[in-house]
C-alpha cells in the first residue's frame, strides 16, 4: 500500500457542514462494539483485526473492497435468537439480507429455518443441504414455475400473497397428489416507524392481503375450501430497521383478532402465527438494538396475552430475522484512492467500490459509521464522506463521517454493519465487479462469495 501525501489544505471544518453531524468522537481510533463484529479488536500495533486475522492481511491476501464476514458472531447471533424463542417457536432467518450456502450451513447447525423468497434462494438453500420441510417460501409474485419446484423440494410452507396464488399453489399441489402447508400473508394496515420504502403493513403497498374490508377473511375462506392447501396461519410482516416494538403490538393484536374471527366462522383455531422480520441494529452509536431475548419475551407476551383476551389457544409463533442476524457481523473493507478536502465544506474520500456494494445510502438515505483501520492516527477528525468510484454523485457510502485529517491514499477504512442487504443487493453498475465475501474465523480467512471477475460479466454479455 502506498501512502501518498495530501495536498496543503483546509482538512478540517470549523464550522461544521451540513448533515447528521453532532460532535466529533472523543478517539477516532476508537471501535463501538455496538457496530463491529464481535471479534473486532484494535492490535497493539494499531490494526485492527476481525476472527484474529488483521484487516491489512485480508487486503493483501483477498483485495478490497471486500465483504469480511465474522462466523463466530454469525453463529452466536443465530444461536440466541434460537435459544430465546424457545422449543415452542421457530426462528426463520430472512435469506434476502445475505444468503450463501455456508451461510445456509451455519444455520442449519444452529437450529434455524429459513426464509427464502426466490427460485434463486431456494436453490441456493437446497444445494447447501437445508432440509425442504424448514424452508419457508416467500414472495408477491412467484412464478408458477417456482412455485413448482417449492411444492416438488416439499417446503415446509409457502406464505400465500394473493388471491391468483391461492388458486396457482392449490393447483400445483393437487396436481402433485399433494396437500402444500400455507400461510397466508397479511397486511394489518400498521404504519410501521422506519423509512417509507422498507414499510410493509400499510395498506397502499404491494404486499399481503390486506385485513381491511375483509379481504384476508376470504382469502382464508377460499383457501380452506381447496383440498391441495393445509391452512397453518397467519403472516405478518410489518417492516425492516424497526426498533419500537409498538408495531408488532398492533400488527399481534389484529392477526389474532383475525384467528378469532376464523375460529367463530370456521370452528377451526389455526395453529401457527408468523410476525416476519424487522427488527433493527445499530448502524451508528446513536441506535440502540434490543437483545433477542428481549424481543422474544415481549413478542411471546403480545401473542399469549391477546390470545387469552380472545379465548384462543396460543398459536406456534414463528419470526424472521434477517438484518438483526446478519446486519452486525460483517463490515466492508475498502482501500482509500483519492482525498479531496472542499474549501468550507467537507472532504471526500472515495473508495475502491461504492454504490454497487452498498445501495442503502442512496436508496434509504441510510445512515453508516467508518473507521481508519489500517493505523491508529493522532490527527484531529476531519468531517468527510466516503464516495464510491461510480458515474453518479449519489454514489455516497458513509454520508456525515469524521475521519482523521490525515487520512490518505492507501489506508484502509471500514464500514461496519454491512453484513445485511449490502452484498445481497450489490449491482454491476459501470461494470464494476461485486466484491468477495470473505469469512474470518479462529485466524483463518477463506473465501465464500468469490469476487466477480470482468470473465462473469463477457460470459453474459452474448451479443
Ligand atoms: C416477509 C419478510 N420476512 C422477513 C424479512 C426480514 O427483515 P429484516 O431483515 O429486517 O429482519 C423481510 C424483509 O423486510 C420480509 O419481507
Ligand atoms: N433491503 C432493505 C430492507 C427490505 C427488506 C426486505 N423486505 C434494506 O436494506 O434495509
Amino acid at each position: 500500500m502506498s501512502r501518498s501525501a495530501h495536498p496543503a489544505g483546509p482538512r478540517h471544518a470549523d464550522v461544521l457542514p451540513e448533515g447528521h453531524y453532532s460532535a466529533p468522537p472523543a478517539d477516532l481510533n476508537a471501535l463501538d462494539p455496538k457496530v463491529w463484529a464481535r471479534t473486532v479488536v484494535r492490535d497493539d500495533d494499531g490494526v485492527v483485526t476481525v476472527g484474529g486475522v488483521d484487516v491489512v492481511t485480508l487486503a493483501e491476501q483477498h483485495g478490497t473492497p471486500a465483504y469480511i464476514l465474522d462466523e463466530a458472531d454469525f453463529r452466536d447471533r443465530a444461536r440466541a435468537w434460537r435459544t430465546a424463542f424457545g422449543a415452542d417457536a421457530d426462528v426463520f432467518y430472512a435469506g434476502k439480507a445475505f444468503l450463501s450456502r455456508a451461510v445456509v450451513r451455519w444455520l442449519h447447525e444452529e437450529g434455524l429455518n429459513l426464509d427464502v423468497c426466490s427460485g434463486g434462494e431456494l436453490a441456493t438453500a437446497l444445494s447447501a443441504g437445508m432440509p425442504a420441510d424448514r424452508i419457508a417460501f416467500h414472495g408477491n409474485n412467484k412464478s408458477t414455475e417456482e412455485i413448482e419446484r417449492a411444492v416438488d423440494a416439499g417446503v415446509g410452507r409457502i406464505v400465500l400473497d394473493s388471491f391468483q396464488e391461492i388458486v396457482r399453489v392449490a393447483h400445483v399441489a393437487q396436481s402433485r397428489g399433494k396437500r402444500q402447508r400455507v400461510q397466508i400473508r397479511i397486511t394489518v394496515g400498521v404504519e410501521a416507524h422506519t423509512h417509507e420504502f422498507i414499510a410493509t403493513a400499510h395498506e397502499d403497498q404491494k404486499f399481503g392481503i390486506p385485513l381491511a374490508g375483509g379481504q384476508a377473511a376470504e382469502a382464508v375462506r377460499r383457501a380452506l375450501q381447496l383440498d391441495g392447501l393445509e391452512l397453518i396461519g397467519i403472516h405478518s410482516h410489518i417492516g425492516s430497521q424497526i426498533f419500537d416494538m409498538s408495531g408488532f403490538e398492533v400488527a399481534a393484536h389484529r392477526v389474532v383478532g383475525l384467528l378469532k374471527d376464523i375460529r367463530d366462522e370456521h370452528g377451526v383455531e389455526l395453529p401457527e402465527i408468523d410476525l416476519g422480520g424487522g427488527l433493527g441494529i445499530a448502524y451508528t452509536s446513536d441506535d440502540d438494538p434490543s437483545e433477542p431475548h428481549e424481543i422474544a419475551k415481549a413478542l411471546t407476551e403480545i401473542v399469549t396475552r391477546e390470545c387469552e383476551a380472545a379465548r384462543l389457544r396460543t398459536p406456534r409463533i414463528s419470526v424472521e430475522p434477517g438484518r438483526a442476524i446478519v446486519g452486525p457481523t460483517a463490515f466492508t473493507l475498502y482501500e482509500v484512492g483519492t482525498v479531496k478536502p472542499l474549501d468550507g465544506l467537507r472532504t471526500y474520500v472515495s473508495v475502491d467500490g461504492g454504490m454497487s456494494d452498498n445501495i442503502r445510502t442512496a436508496l434509504y438515505d441510510a445512515e453508516y459509521s467508518v473507521a481508519l483501520v489500517s493505523r491508529v492516527s493522532d490527527a484531529a477528525p476531519m468531517p468527510a464522506r466516503v464516495v464510491g468510484k461510480h458515474c453518479e454523485s449519489g454514489d455516497i457510502v458513509v454520508k456525515d463521517a469524521f475521519l482523521p485529517a490525515d487520512l490518505a491514499p492507501g489506508d484502509l477504512i471500514a464500514v461496519p454493519a454491512t453484513g445485511a442487504y449490502c452484498r445481497s443487493m450489490a449491482s454491476n453498475y459501470n461494470h464494476v465487479l461485486r466484491p468477495p465475501v470473505v469469512v474470518v474465523h479462529e485466524g483463518e480467512s477463506r473465501v465464500v462469495v468469490r469476487r466477480e471477475t470482468e470473465e462473469d460479466l463477457l460470459r453474459l454479455d452474448v451479443g
